[in-house]
């Protein structure tokens, strides 16, 4: 297996201008595709969760021109849903973001099709989105384990109507129904069972549709009202924020050994919830710049604080590994879906912060960290988790060294990353 050895770096600052968020990226190519007219995508996410998209959408007949560094992209929409294909397999990586919305919008498309991923996908529940999208009549049948991808769908007009969605492991199963509800035939109502989690993520699909002409009623997260029969209308020309999450590395980082970093590509107006990462950083003690193009970070004196995460579970777990460098313990809390996402995240961090030396509590829903007194070296399992890789690369900013395990996996959001995290160390 490859591993990757980061020597301890005294000093990190300086600019990174992020790559384009993977959840804009990955719902502005669904929007295009079903939208009336061409949009033009810029800063478009370069990574493994794109491809998958932009794959399936060709497969499903989707003419679009992606450049050669594979920014750029000119979509040409159906203006309506996806149309009559032979039957095809889609292969969806691990993939949340092309897995869940493409589930719904297949189901409800005159299309036959099984939708496939890598062993991991397999683990994934997708249970609640598709008892949400039965309730509108869709045919889609588990292939092996019931919950589980992958799916045969039997694509057909939907007609809408009243439904309930449980909402207490992913909010992406919400962005599924929320993304086609308006292309049913009529008005459809959409409840929601359980405590929402992920907010932010369902702001960024309402702040997408909005720009593609369509409006959504939000009633406090616990119904959402659409109007049926509907058209998603390109906006023309779309930049992709830089990505949130991808940028609360180079934000920690700053701020246990900056220096300075400024990540341009978002702002204090950016639409992802991720970048109040920055809050809990300035929580922790760092110093945060709120620019409308930038946010930058400098470095102070950390402490541990303890803090619901339910909003940012992705970038929370970057407070995790910062948390090695704090004066006191850290909790992180509400973050139980953690448990389902690329690996179970709870168990994997615990493990790999106790082989630096961390003394860490796991529960069931959080996760508590206290520091060492000085890191030890460790070779660092990644579970085939972007994240794990990244989180972890912040280890380096001690005295002792890191090894990460199939550094590689950051392709699935950030094929560049440790490429650009040395280029800022010294
Ligand atoms: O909608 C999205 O773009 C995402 C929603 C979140 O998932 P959950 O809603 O499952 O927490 C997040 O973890 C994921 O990386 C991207
Ligand atoms: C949970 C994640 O991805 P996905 O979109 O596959 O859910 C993630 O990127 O941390």
């Amino acid at each position: 297996m490859k591993t990757l050895t980061l020597a301890p770096i005294n000093h990190i600052a300086g600019e990174v201008h992020l790559p384009g968020s993977k959840s804009i990226s990955n719902r502005v190519l669904l929007l295009a595709a079903l939208a009336e007219g061409t949009t033009h995508i810029t800063n478009l996410l370069d990574s493994d969760d794109v491809k998958h998209m932009l794959n399936a959408l060709s497969a499903l007949g989707i003419r679009y021109d992606l450049s050669t560094c594979r920014t750029k992209c000119t979509v040409h929409g159906l203006g309506g849903l996806f149309q009559h294909t032979e039957e095809i397999t889609l292969f969806l990586g691990n993939a949340g973001t092309a897995m869940r919305p493409l589930t719904a919008a297949l189901a409800a498309s005159d299309v036959s099709v099984t939708l496939t991923g890598e062993p991991r996908m397999y683990e994934r529940p997708i249970g609640h989105l598709v008892d949400a999208l039965r309730q509108w009549q869709a045919d889609i049948q588990y292939l092996e384990n019931k919950s589980f991808p992958p799916l045969r769908i039997n694509g057909k007009a939907l007609a809408g109507g009243r439904i309930t969605i449980d909402g207490s492991i992913s909010s992406q199963f919400l962005t599924a129904v929320l993304m086609i509800a308006p292309l049913l035939t009529s008005d459809s109502e959409i409840v929601i069972e359980g405590e929402l989690v992920s907010k932010p993520y369902i702001d960024i699909t309402l702040a997408l549709m909005s720009r593609f002409g369509v409006t959504v009623e939000n009633q406090q997260y616990q119904r959402f009202l659409v109007t049926g029969n509907q058209r998603y209308c390109s906006p023309g020309q779309w930049l992709v924020e830089g990505d949130a999450s991808s940028a609360s590395y180079f934000l920690a980082a700053a701020a246990i050994k900056g220096g300075t970093i400024k990540v341009t590509g978002i702002g204090k107006h950016a639409v992802q919830g991720d970048i109040h990462f920055a809050d809990a950083l300035a929580a922790m003690g760092a110093h945060v710049e709120w620019a409308d193009d930038y946010i930058a970070v400098t470095r102070n004196t950390l402490r541990g604080i303890d803090r619901d995460y339910n909003a940012i579970p992705d970038a929370a777990m970057t407070i995790a590994t910062t948390a090695l460098f704090a004066e006191g313990p850290t909790v992180i809390r509400n973050i139980y879906n953690w448990r389902v996402k690329e690996t179970d995240r709870l168990a994997a961090m615990a493990t790999e912060l106790r082989k630096v030396g961390a003394e860490v509590e796991e529960g069931h829903d959080y996760i508590k960290v206290t520091p060492p007194k000085a890191l030890t070296h460790a070779s660092i399992a990644t579970y085939n988790d972007h994240r794990m890789a990244m989180c972890f690369s912040l280890v380096a900013l001690s005295d002792t060294a890191v090894t990460i395990e199939d550094p590689d996996c950051t392709a699935k959001t950030f094929p560049s990353y440790f490429d650009v995290f040395k280029g800022l160390s010294s």
